[in-house]
């Protein structure tokens, strides 16, 4: 099955409800994820170090560049959804759109609950955070042009108030044409979400448009076109001018 069978297939799904049997298997795995959240959930402050988050559309240098960052800041990277979660996000990103969402909206939650931990102790660099879940939440529930996503200003583009919330955001763009590079040259498999995101120029406007409409906290857009080593430099200046708080990690 190629991956435009799979995007119909995938759309095709998202229309209808759960099947009996679907449910008995999302209520499984759900109760063990739930636990799991159980386990790690328990509201705390953010410490004094600052949090950066760096979104962007797939393959536009969110790894490099937060890996760059973490060896530069002396940070402790972490990344939504979290590692803990990591049994059964394939599991997860295979059931329909909502249920999906819903795994990737509580990965924040934990992932909110480790930085604050490690924001008590050093810098914090985030690799997908919120706005990532909210954006392609709203680019894939929007059908049509980008005109028909919500108007700037709706609430749908707010942070949620019970989830802790950093200090910058970061948004790399680069061109399309980039982005296809990027991705043609790392090869490897193809997620369908991305197979999705290269058939459809349309679906990647929306996803971006959704990042810039996002606010408190909202995105800083960052030009991630150069070379890796300058879009590091580039932040590193944005980091510094942006957030005036403790960067020396603690001995
Ligand atoms: N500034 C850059 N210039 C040229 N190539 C880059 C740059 N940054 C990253 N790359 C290359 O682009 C590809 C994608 O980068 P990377 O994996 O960091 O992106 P990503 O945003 O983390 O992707 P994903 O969200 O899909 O995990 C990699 O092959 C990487 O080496
Ligand atoms: N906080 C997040 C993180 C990710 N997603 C979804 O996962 C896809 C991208 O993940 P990568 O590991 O390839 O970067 C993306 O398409 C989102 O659907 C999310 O919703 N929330």
């Amino acid at each position: 099955m190629d991956a435009h069978e799979k995007i119909r297939l995938r759309r095709r799904s998202a229309n209808t409800c759960l099947s009996p049997s679907q449910c008995k298997d999302v209520v499984s795995e759900s109760r063990e994820v739930l636990d799991l959240v159980d386990r790690h959930l328990e509201t705390r402050a953010k410490g004094r170090f600052p949090v950066v988050v760096i979104e962007g559309l797939d393959a536009t240098g969110k790894t490099t560049l937060t890996q760059s960052l973490k060896e530069a800041l002396g940070a402790v990277l972490l990344r939504s959804p979290p590692q803990c979660l990591t049994p059964w996000r394939t599991c997860f990103d295979a059931k329909p759109p909502l249920i999906r969402r819903a795994f990737y909206a509580l990965g924040n939650y934990i992932t909110g609950r480790e930085i604050a931990v490690a924001s008590t102790r050093g810098p914090v660099i985030v690799d997908r955070y919120w706005h990532s879940t909210a954006a392609y939440a709203i680019a894939t529930a929007v059908s049509g042009k980008v005109d028909n996503l919500p108007h700037p200003g709706s609430e749908l583009y707010c942070w949620p108030d019970d989830l802790l919330r950093p200090d910058l955001v970061l948004l790399l763009t680069v061109s399309a044409e980039e982005r296809l590079r990027r991705i043609r040259g790392r090869g490897g498999e193809k997620t369908l979400e991305e197979a999705e995101l290269e058939a459809n120029n349309l679906f990647r406007s929306k996803v971006e448009e959704a990042y810039r409409r996002m606010e408190h906290p909202s995105c800083v857009p960052v030009d991630a076109s150069p070379p890796a080593d300058q879009v590091l430099k580039q932040v590193l200046l944005l980091i510094k001018k942006e957030c005036r708080l403790q960067m020396e990690p603690l001995a």
